[in-house]
């Protein structure tokens, strides 16, 4: 029993089977976490969608049965001040197997950690993944956005991420570096009086664990190549370890062999594995953006190269992502709560409702997934957007947050239309 969660009357549990695939009921219980500032107008939009989609594809067959459950702001007035993550949101999520969520707030320099990576370690959700694709008529910074077509693997339970820091001149960092100074013989510290500390965490596990999904994602998509992106020039023993035990992995596990006396691999399969440094990579994105597949990287890289490359093909409005372990996926745009936006019914709620396309897929429920790709295809196609690509493109009808959803559920036929405007 739940003290706030109000578990739907009808639906049922997505299960894994004992072969680690997805048993999923016709009435699913599906958990969402609306999501602060932004959150409350694209979740409401983003629902309506996908409800729409499932009645075009399935009729009355199948439906998703949403339950409400909470994290950030709006947990702190449904729970009480200061309880921004319950235990029984976790629970739920981790039972119900699969879910969505919004964006959450994290307050930069003091003020709380994020809920967001919070939810990711709590549950291990390891993989961050984050496809970017182009959709014929979105405005791009680019004369080819056709050609950025990658797909993010972010290690998204270690690194800086671990939080795992100490304020300047406080009790913790002199203690820190004292340690160092005086134990480890550190004497590269700049100005040791005032520097904040922060440890990054890279482990070997971690990194396996996150290079094997990408190898098994671009076999599985046959997909050209998987890309270590790190910094381990600098960092010798975190990012570069990461290149190399990512290297070794492919060659122990996937029976990968040197290309040319390597380092770069390739697979039985034809999959090249190669590596390239952070910086080089983020200017290579941009010039040379076809030479890049699947992606594999470190928590920190991971996130920055997210927006970049989502800006690449019409911006952060239009960036689906997962959080998934081995067993629990949680779906959420890469963007974040855009607070200024907040309430106004006007961002584009493309990225959430693209999330919940790939929950869908991931469900195994490919023909509602497909209906919400060409509905947004024809949206776009017909110039109706959003202010984030009304404001770059000439000729433009731009809509509201909620217009665009019911803009794009008018393209997948009556049972869907008929279906979102019953709610
Ligand atoms: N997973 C999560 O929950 C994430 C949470 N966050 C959190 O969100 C908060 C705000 O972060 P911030 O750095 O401002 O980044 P945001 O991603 O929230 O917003 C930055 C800018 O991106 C554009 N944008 C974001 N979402 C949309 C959308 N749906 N449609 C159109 N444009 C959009 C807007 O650009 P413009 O101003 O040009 O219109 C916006 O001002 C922080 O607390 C941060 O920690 C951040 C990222 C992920
Ligand atoms: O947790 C946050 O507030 C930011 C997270 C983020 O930027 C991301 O996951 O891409
Ligand atoms: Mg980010």
């Amino acid at each position: 029993m739940y003290k706030h969660i109000k578990v739907p009357s009808e639906g049922q549990k997505i299960r894994v089977g004992a072969d680690g695939s997805l048993v999923v009921p016709d009435q699913p219980v599906i958990p969402f976490i609306e999501g602060d500032g932004i959150g409350v107008d694209i979740s409401p939009v983003m629902r309506n969608v996908v409800d729409a989609a499932v009645q075009a594809a399935y009729g009355d067959k199948r439906r998703i049965m949403w339950m409400e459950v909470y994290a950030g702001e709006k947990s702190t007035r449904v729970y009480g001040k200061d309880v921004w993550l319950p235990d029984e949101t976790l629970e739920a999520v981790r039972e119900y197997v699969v879910s969505i969520k919004g964006p959450l707030t994290t307050p930069v320099g003091g003020g709380i950690r994020s809920i967001n990576v919070a939810l990711r370690q709590a549950l291990d959700l390891y993989v961050c993944l984050r496809p970017v694709r182009y959709f014929q008529g979105v405005p791009s910074p680019l004369k080819r956005p056709e050609k950025t077509d990658m797909v993010i693997f972010r290690e998204n339970s270690e690194d800086i991420y671990a939080g795992i820091e100490w304020p300047a001149e406080s009790e913790g960092a002199r203690k820190v570096i004292k340690f160092l100074q005086d134990e480890m013989g550190i004497r590269k510290i700049r100005f040791p009086a005032t520097s904040g500390i922060g440890v990054k965490p890279v482990s070997r596990e971690g990194t396996e664990r996150l290079v094997r999904k990408a190898i098994q994602y671009a076999i599985t998509h046959k997909r050209r190549s998987v890309t270590l992106v790190h910094k381990g020039n600098i960092m010798k023993f975190t990012e570069g370890a990461f290149r190399d035990w990512g290297y070794a992995l492919a060659k122990r596990e996937f029976g990968a062999t040197e290309v040319d006396g390597g380092p770069w691999l390739k697979l039985p399969q034809g999959v090249v594995i190669k590596d390239v440094i952070a910086d080089a990579f983020l200017q290579q994105i941009l010039l040379r953006p076809e030479e890049y597949d699947v992606i594999a990287t470190m928590n920190l890289n991971g996130d920055y190269i997210s927006d970049a490359l989502a800006a690449q093909v019409g911006g952060i409005g239009i960036a689906p992502g997962a959080n998934m372990s081995d067993s629990v996926a949680m779906f959420e745009a890469t963007h974040g709560t855009a607070p200024k936006y907040a309430g106004k019914d006007y961002v584009n709620p493309g990225s959430l409702i693209l999330s919940a396309e790939m929950m869908l897929r991931h469900m195994g429920w490919t023909e509602a997934a497909d209906l919400i790709i060409r509905a947004m295809e024809d949206t776009i196609r017909a110039k109706i957007v959003t202010y984030d690509f009304a404001r770059l493109m000439d000729g433009a009808t731009q809509v509201s947050c909620s217009g665009f959803g019911k803009a794009m559920i008018e393209r997948m036929g009556t049972g869907g239309a008929q279906r979102a405007a019953s709610r």
